[in-house]
C-alpha cells in the first residue's frame, strides 16, 4: 500500500494528515503506531484524518489518533492544521466554517495573517465529561500519586485534562508526575496533564504531558484547559497568552456560558508517501 500524507505542525506539536474524504482511513492501530514511530516511521504526535462530514452543518470532519494508536476526542493544534490543509486545497470557504471533530462541532476561521482562529466550544468541568471518577465537582481536587497528595484542576475540552499549578515551569516534574496522573485510577480513559506557571493576569507558561504521547512542544486543548481552570480560579483576565515550549497561543474566554477561542499558526513541513 502507498499512502500519501502531509506532515504539518502547530507550534511544534506535529502531525501526519491523511486525506480520507473519498475512503476511510486504511490503517489499524498497529499501522498507526508504525507510522508514528520516530525512527522506524514518519513520526508524529498525532495522526489526523480529513473526512467528508455526515452532518449537513459541517463542511468536513476529522479524526484524531495519538502516536500510541489511541483515539482522542479533540486536538486543538491539529484542527488548525486541518483548516490550513483544507484552505490550501481551496475548499475551506470564507469566514467561520464548522468542522465535525470526534467530540462534536468546532468553528474555524483563517485570519488575514494566515493564523487560524478556532471556537473550541465551552470548557466542561463536570467530572463525568472527562471522565474523572470523583464523587462531586470541586476545585482543586487532591489525588494521590507517587505517595504524594497532588492538587489538580480538571476540565474537558472534548478530551480530558488535569492541570497542576507550579511556581517554576522549568522545574516542573513533568516526566515524573505526567505519567502518574495520566494513568491514575481516577481517570478511566487516561488524561492529558498540564503544568502551568501564572506569569501575569494575561500570560502563563505551560508544559503538557499528553495522553498517549508524552511531553509535547505544544498542546492546543491543553492551553485551553489551563486557561479555563486558572480563569475560573480568578487568576486570569479574558485574553491570555499561553507560552509553550514550541511557541505561543492566544486564548480568549469570558467564563462559564461562553465559548473559548484559540488563535495560532499552522505550518506545512513536507508531503510524503508511506509504503507498507
Ligand atoms: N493527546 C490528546 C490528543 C491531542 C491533543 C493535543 N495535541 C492538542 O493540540 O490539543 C488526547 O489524548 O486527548
Amino acid at each position: 500500500m502507498a499512502l500519501a500524507f502531509s506532515k504539518m505542525h502547530g507550534i511544534g506539536n506535529d502531525f501526519v494528515l491523511i486525506d480520507c474524504r473519498e475512503r476511510p482511513l486504511p490503517l489499524d492501530t498497529a499501522a498507526i503506531r508504525r507510522i508514528g514511530h520516530r525512527h522506524f516511521g514518519v513520526g508524529f504526535d498525532q495522526l489526523l484524518s480529513i473526512e467528508s462530514s455526515q452532518d449537513a452543518d459541517c463542511a468536513f470532519a476529522y479524526g484524531v489518533w495519538n502516536s500510541d494508536g489511541s483515539r482522542s476526542g479533540q486536538c486543538g493544534n491539529g484542527v488548525r492544521c486541518v483548516a490550513a490543509w483544507l484552505a490550501r486545497d481551496g475548499v475551506l470557504g470564507e469566514g467561520l466554517v464548522r468542522l465535525m471533530s470526534p467530540s462534536g462541532p468546532v468553528r474555524v476561521e483563517r485570519l488575514a495573517d494566515e493564523r487560524i482562529r478556532v471556537d473550541m466550544g465551552e470548557p466542561r468541568f463536570a467530572p463525568a465529561a472527562l471522565p474523572f471518577d470523583v464523587p462531586h465537582e470541586r476545585d482543586p481536587y487532591s489525588i494521590d500519586v507517587v505517595g504524594r497528595s497532588l492538587k489538580i484542576g480538571a476540565v474537558s475540552m472534548g478530551n480530558p485534562h488535569a492541570l497542576v499549578e507550579v511556581a517554576d515551569i522549568d522545574a516542573a516534574e513533568v516526566d515524573v508526575l505526567g505519567p502518574q496522573v495520566e494513568h491514575a485510577a481516577e481517570f478511566p480513559r487516561g488524561c492529558n496533564v498540564g503544568f502551568a506557571q501564572v506569569l501575569s493576569r494575561s500570560t502563563i507558561a505551560l508544559r503538557v504531558w499528553e495522553r498517549g504521547v508524552g511531553e509535547t512542544l505544544a498542546c492546543g486543548t491543553g492551553a485551553c484547559a489551563a486557561v479555563a481552570v486558572l480563569h475560573r480560579r480568578g487568576l486570569l483576565d479574558d485574553e491570555v497568552e499561553v507560552r509553550l515550549p514550541g511557541g505561543a497561543l492566544e486564548i480568549q474566554w469570558q467564563g462559564p456560558g461562553h465559548p473559548l477561542w484559540k488563535t495560532g499558526s499552522a505550518s506545512f513541513a513536507f508531503e510524503g508517501v508511506w509504503h507498507e
